[in-house]
């Protein structure tokens, strides 16, 4: 039977002030797979290398699995499918991990049936994966995984989704601390309502981010890069934070803050070079903790998740 190979990029969700609206792609790294047509209906998870075991082989509760059940179901497939999930983006990162592995298996699956659907249409699918892996169907990794670029996620009921332009010359960086954090459980710890004064800020600068990033203006990305509602109360959970990004912004970044819910740290630069400075700065903090962790300094990721092979 038809096989097709695709990958799906690591992702930073909330972008400081963007609370489950604002997320990016980046160019690595991204999960892999290998979608293979079958006659039988269902999905079976037949190979996850790179996992260390850890992963649920059951399709069900595998993102990747899930995805593909609900495409399967949406276009009323007689066929089934099997996944081989090659595994690049480490577990509970911060980095949109669990998005990855549904938004390449999607774009994989769709290829397969001739792409009856488009990258937008794709979304439900993705999203029902994330509340598969934390109980919640925020799009704000899914979507730039699937569709590349920053993504705003205007609404959720009805989905609205829209591109952000974004500067060419925008670096982000990236530092993922050995650690690992599930967004279930800090999800867990955010309060269910802020107040006006703080959401007048949060508001503030979500609107200061998108015309920042469209004219663009890197003094406005700048001032905008902050977070009042996550971030002090998820900041408690990543070793050394607020040193960080101290760092990070004496190294010459525009901002930093938390990647998704953690406990990746991202930064945004207008250079490359300062890029990888600020990467270096951040590493350093964490080898001082004696906490190992891996840089990663890219644009942004206008592409998403693609096709390897057909
Ligand atoms: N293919 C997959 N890739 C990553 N995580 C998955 C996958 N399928 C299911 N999961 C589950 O999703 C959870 C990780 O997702 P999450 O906590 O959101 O981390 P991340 O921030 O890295 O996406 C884990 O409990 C994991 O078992
Ligand atoms: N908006 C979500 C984003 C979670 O991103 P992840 O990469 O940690 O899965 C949240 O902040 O909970």
């Amino acid at each position: 039977m038809k096989s097709v190979k695709a990958s799906a990029p690591a992702t930073v969700a909330n972008v400081s002030c963007g609370f489950d609206i604002f997320g990016f792609a980046v160019e690595a790294p991204a999960d892999e797979v290998i979608v293979t047509l079958t006659d039988n209906p269902g999905v079976t998870i037949s190979k996850i290398v790179g996992d260390d075991g850890r992963l649920p082989r059951e399709a069900e509760k595998n993102t990747s699995g899930v995805a593909v059940l609900e495409f399967l179901k949406a276009i009323d497939s007689k066929l089934g499918a099997n996944i081989e999930l090659y595994k690049h983006l480490p577990l509970g990162s911060g980095m949109g991990s669990s998005a990855a592995s549904s938004a390449a298996a999607l774009v994989a699956i769709n290829e397969l049936h001739g792409n009856p659907l488009t990258r937008e249409q794709l979304l439900p699918f993705a999203m029902e994966s994330e509340r598969i892996a934390c109980g919640s169907a925020h799009a704000d990794n899914v979507a730039p995984s699937l569709l590349g670029g920053f993504v705003l996620i205007r609404g959720y009921a009805p989905l609205d989704v829209a591109s952000i332009p974004t500067p060419a010359e925008l670096y982000c960086t990236l530092v993922h601390p050995h650690l690992e954090l599930k967004t279930e459980d800090s999800r867990r710890v955010l309060k269910p309502s802020i107040p006006i004064k703080d959401a007048i800020t949060q508001w503030g600068n979500i609107a200061g981010m998108v015309v920042g990033l469209m004219k663009p203006d890197y003094g406005l990305i700048q001032r905008s890069l902050h977070d009042v509602v996550a971030e002090p109360i998820r900041s408690v959970l990543i070793p050394g934070f607020h040193k960080i990004k101290e760092e990070a912004m004496q190294a010459g970044a525009l901002g930093c803050g938390i990647s998704g819910s953690g406990p990746t740290i991202f930064a945004l630069s207008s250079e490359r070079a300062v890029a990888e400075r600020v990467g270096k700065a951040m590493q350093q903090q964490f080898d001082l903790l004696k906490l190992k962790s891996d840089v990663f300094v890219s644009r942004i990721n206008g592409e998403g998740a693609k096709i390897l092979s057909a």
